[in-house]
Parts: C-alpha cells; structure tokens; sequence
C-alpha cells in the first residue's frame, strides 16, 4: 500500500500518475487536512483519504509532499507508526535525509526525490537519493514510482541542493523567458494569442531540439545566429545586460535557499 500525504501540487501529480500507470486507486492512501480538498480527491480519483497516522500504520511506502515547513511536525506525528519496514521518500525542497532520519525511529529506510511541476504531464524530471539505512530495492522503488510522472535520475546527495535549484525550480525559468517574451510582442504591437502562441511553440520546438539533436546548446544556438542578423543583436544585449551572470546567481541563490531549509 502507498500514502501520499500532502497531496497539493506535486502530491496530487504524483497521485494522478501513479494511477494512470495502472496503481489500482484501493492501494494509494491520501492525506490532506482540508476536508473539501480530501472529498474532491477522493471524487475525483476514487481514492480512499485517512488521517496521517493511519496512513503510516496502513502504507509501507510513504509519498510525503508537504511543504518543508510542515514536515518534521508530520514526521514526529507518523513517527511512532513506523519501523523498518516502511520506505519513506519526501520531495521537500532542502530537507536532507540525515534531517528526516533524526525525525524518525532508528533504521527506516528514506529517499530524498526532487522532481519538478512538468510531472503533471508526465514529463517530469526527478532526482533521488538515499539516506543512511536505504538499499538498492527502496531506490528501485522510490525509481518506479517517480518514473510513473516522468525521468528519474540518482545523485549523490550532495548535489541534491542543486538539483533542486536547475530542474526542481527549473520550469518557473522557463516561464518567466516565456511571459517575458510575450509581453515583448504584446509591447511591439501583436495581439496576445499570437505572441502566446509563437513562444509556446518555439519553446516546445527548442526544447525537442535540445533533446533530439544530443547537440550542446552553443551549436544549436549558432545555427539560429546569422551572422550580421537579428538573432546576433539580440545576444549582444543579452550579454550587455548580464543575463549569464543573472542567470548563475539565480541558480546560486535557489542552491543556497535549499540548504537553508535543513537548518531552519
Ligand atoms: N511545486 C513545485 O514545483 C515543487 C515542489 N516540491 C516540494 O513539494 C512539496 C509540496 O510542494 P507543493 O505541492 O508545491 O505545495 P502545496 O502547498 O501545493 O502542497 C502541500 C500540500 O500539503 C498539505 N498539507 C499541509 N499540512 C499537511 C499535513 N499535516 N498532512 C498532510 N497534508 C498536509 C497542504 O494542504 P493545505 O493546502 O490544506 O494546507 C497541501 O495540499 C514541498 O516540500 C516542495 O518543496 C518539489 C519539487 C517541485
Ligand atoms: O520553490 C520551491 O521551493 C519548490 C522546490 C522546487 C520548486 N519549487
């Protein structure tokens, strides 16, 4: 049996594929505090919902997606509920596995996972890593089950903070090139559909590119930069504003704020 607790926006994409990959809905428990939220789950996927202490007593797989902030206190809630048996993965941002074990009964088994929102279509991007008590069979597992909403990679753990700042924050980047491109063609004049369109493709059509080509980002870039053409002037004042730099500093800054999470 599995638990999600936390089903918001990454517990619910996690529930929603597990169950399109053919988890039958009576294997998945779900806990969510809000009783309309927990009735609209249990409508919509057929699931059954229970308070967090009988997820634990009930699951041997323990899916947690809540927020960072609330996390320790659902751990010392289940605590006493599990044992070695269990697996526990949580995808919160910063939490590292020796933070979690300290939370937990001696020897259960944790895998830290980072996936990213794109999990929502199936196409999500999600690392994971094993603390001090989990095997090869509790990543196979933490593996299968993140693999139904999209890729799963292993990393140590120390690139866990990393991870989580590229693809774990990686979409909301992406998003602000996007609106900020439409907003460029809105300001020249286009109607919005049009600027939305134009940029939902051309980053679908790059993003296939990156992927099918297996060609590095610079020569994909250079057979879009005529020489003396457009595409050459708007790089140059990419480059006259720093965009790079901004761009490694936001990385740097979300590292930095997931290993600030472990130590508030
Ligand atoms: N959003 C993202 O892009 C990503 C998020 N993450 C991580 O996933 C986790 C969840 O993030 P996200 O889904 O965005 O956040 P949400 O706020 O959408 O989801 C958190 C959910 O947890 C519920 N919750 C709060 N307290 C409890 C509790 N005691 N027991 C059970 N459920 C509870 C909340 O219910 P209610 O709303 O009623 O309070 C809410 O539904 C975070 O730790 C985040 O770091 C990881 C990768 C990407
Ligand atoms: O912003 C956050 O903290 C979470 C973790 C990665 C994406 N969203």
């Amino acid at each position: 049996m599995i638990a999600i607790i936390g089903a918001g926006k990454m517990g619910e994409a996690l529930l929603a594929g597990l169950l399109a990959k053919g988890h039958a809905p009576e294997g998945v428990l779900v806990t969510e505090p809000r009783a309309e939220h927990a009735a609209e789950l249990r409508g919509r996927y057929g699931v059954e919902t229970v308070p967090a202490a009988d997820a634990a007593k009930r699951a041997d797989t323990l899916l947690l997606a809540l927020k960072p902030q609330d996390m320790l206190a659902l751990l010392d809630d289940i605590a006493p509920h599990l044992s070695r048996g269990h697996l526990v993965i949580s995808v919160a941002a910063g939490l590292t596995t020796v933070v979690l074990e300290s939370h937990l009964p001696s020897g259960v088994p944790v895998v830290r996972a980072m996936p990213n929102t794109p999990a929502l279509m199936g196409q999500g991007m999600t690392a994971v890593s094993g603390g001090a008590h989990t095997e090869a069979a509790h990543l196979d597992r933490a593996e299968e089950l993140l693999g139904t909403v999209g890729e799963v990679l292993r990393v140590g753990e120390q690139h866990m903070d990393t991870v989580t700042a590229i693809s774990g924050s990686g979409p909301a980047y992406f998003y602000f090139i996007a609106e900020t491109m439409i907003e460029a063609g809105v300001a020249m004049g286009m109607p919005r559909v049009t600027a939305q369109r134009l940029v939902g493709q051309t980053i679908t059509g790059a993003a296939a590119m990156l992927d099918g080509s297996g060609e590095h980002p610079v020569v994909l870039r250079e057979a879009v930069t005529s020489p003396g053409g457009t595409t050459a002037a708007a790089l140059r004042e990419l480059e006259r504003h720093g965009v790079r730099t901004a761009f490694t500093d936001a990385i740097e800054a979300a590292r930095d704020r997931s290993r600030a999470l472990s130590e508030s």
